[in-house]
């Protein structure tokens, strides 16, 4: 059966992460139907009406509505920002088997539906949940995309616009890895218009704005208790990819099938997106100590894995 066709994207999970990517979706014009799913339905209807209040400001016109799993029947995407996030002190590998218990009942609920669209998941830790979603749906790899790195790159590539007064869209950079603590940055490819940042850099610098990067989230979590707007944006972003058939490239939590020498991992790497969800992988010339740190994370990843799925 062919994919899913149209523009309506169901959000299951509307706590500060989900509202603030319905609120990006209506603010950017991306898609005419969103229907908003949440084990609690009175925050999903208060959300709907506080949304709904700002049609008439919007870009373009929107159906925004409350639904049950029955929506992701007819959607092309099911976006889940649903479950635990980190408290402070918490890392995102502490959330891990609290979110797979409730990423059982989820996709088993939008696959019953008849769902036949594509899954981007944000819960964390997404590497690990995007994972337990190609394997709970049974959908095809293409199908199942994590957010990833989006986020994490954005970070580097606003810090490195502040480093060198240019806009972030001019900063090529990306970090790769798991969305968590044993992420790295790509020094060895990162350029602005070509010109390669690293040898301008000392490695204290490059240190100290990686661990900017690393530890953005345990800062904001300490601060005002959760982070939201970077990832919904992150979201909107790859939804636009998706519906807009973009075939842009984007740091997002692929399965690896042999790409950067590992396999059966869901993790970030930038990936073309387009409307049947992920195409290509991009392999960058990692260097050797990328390759190393890159395989670490692989095996944080799949030390994990392990202990779920044998
Ligand atoms: N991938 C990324 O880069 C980022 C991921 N996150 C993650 O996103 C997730 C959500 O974070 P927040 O929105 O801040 O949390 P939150 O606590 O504000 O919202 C979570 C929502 O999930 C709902 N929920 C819980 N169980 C459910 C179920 N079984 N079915 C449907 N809805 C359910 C809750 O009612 C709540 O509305 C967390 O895991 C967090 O770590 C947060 C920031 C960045
Ligand atoms: C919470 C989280 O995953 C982040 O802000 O990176």
């Amino acid at each position: 059966m062919s994919i899913t066709t149209g523009d309506k994207v169901v959000l299951i999970g509307t706590g500060d992460v989900g509202s603030s990517y319905a609120y990006a979706l209506v603010n950017q014009g991306i898609c005419n139907e969103l229907v908003l799913v949440d084990i609690d339905k009175e925050k999903s209807e208060g959300e709907v009406m506080d949304l709904n209040h700002g049609l008439v400001y919007a870009l373009s016109p929107i159906k925004i509505t409350s639904g049950t799993y029955a929506a992701c029947k007819d959607a092309a995407i099911v976006v889940i920002c649903a479950g635990a996030a980190q408290k402070p002190g918490e890392t995102r590998l502490d959330l891990v088997s609290k979110n797979l218990n409730i990423f059982r009942t989820i996709i088993k609920s939008v696959m019953d539906s008849g769902f036949n669209g594509i899954f981007l998941v944000a819960t964390n830790p997404v590497d690990i949940l995007a994972y337990a979603t190609w394997k709970f749906s049974g959908l095809p790899k293409e199908r199942v995309i994590g957010s990833g790195t989006i986020l994490d790159t954005a970070r580097f590539r606003y810090l490195l616009s502040e480093e060198y007064n240019v806009a972030p869209t001019s900063v090529h950079a990306y970090i790769i890895g798991e969305h968590g603590d044993s992420e790295l940055a790509v020094w060895s490819t990162a350029n602005i218009s070509g010109k390669l940042i690293a040898p301008d850099l000392t490695d204290a610098r490059k240190e100290e704005i990686f661990v900017q990067v690393r530890d953005a989230a345990y800062q904001i979590i300490e601060s005002k208790g959760a982070t939201y707007y970077g990832i919904a944006m992150g979201l909107a972003r790859i939804t636009k990819a998706i519906l807009q058939n973009e075939e842009v490239v984007l740091p997002v939590g692929s399965l690896l099938e042999g790409e950067y020498g590992h396999n059966d991992v869901y993790i970030g790497v930038p990936t073309v997106i387009h409307r049947a969800g992920r195409k290509d992988l991009v392999e960058l010339s990692l260097n050797e100590d990328e390759q190393e740190k890159f395989a670490k994370s692989v095996k944080v990843l799949k030390d994990i894995q392990a202990s779920f799925w044998t």
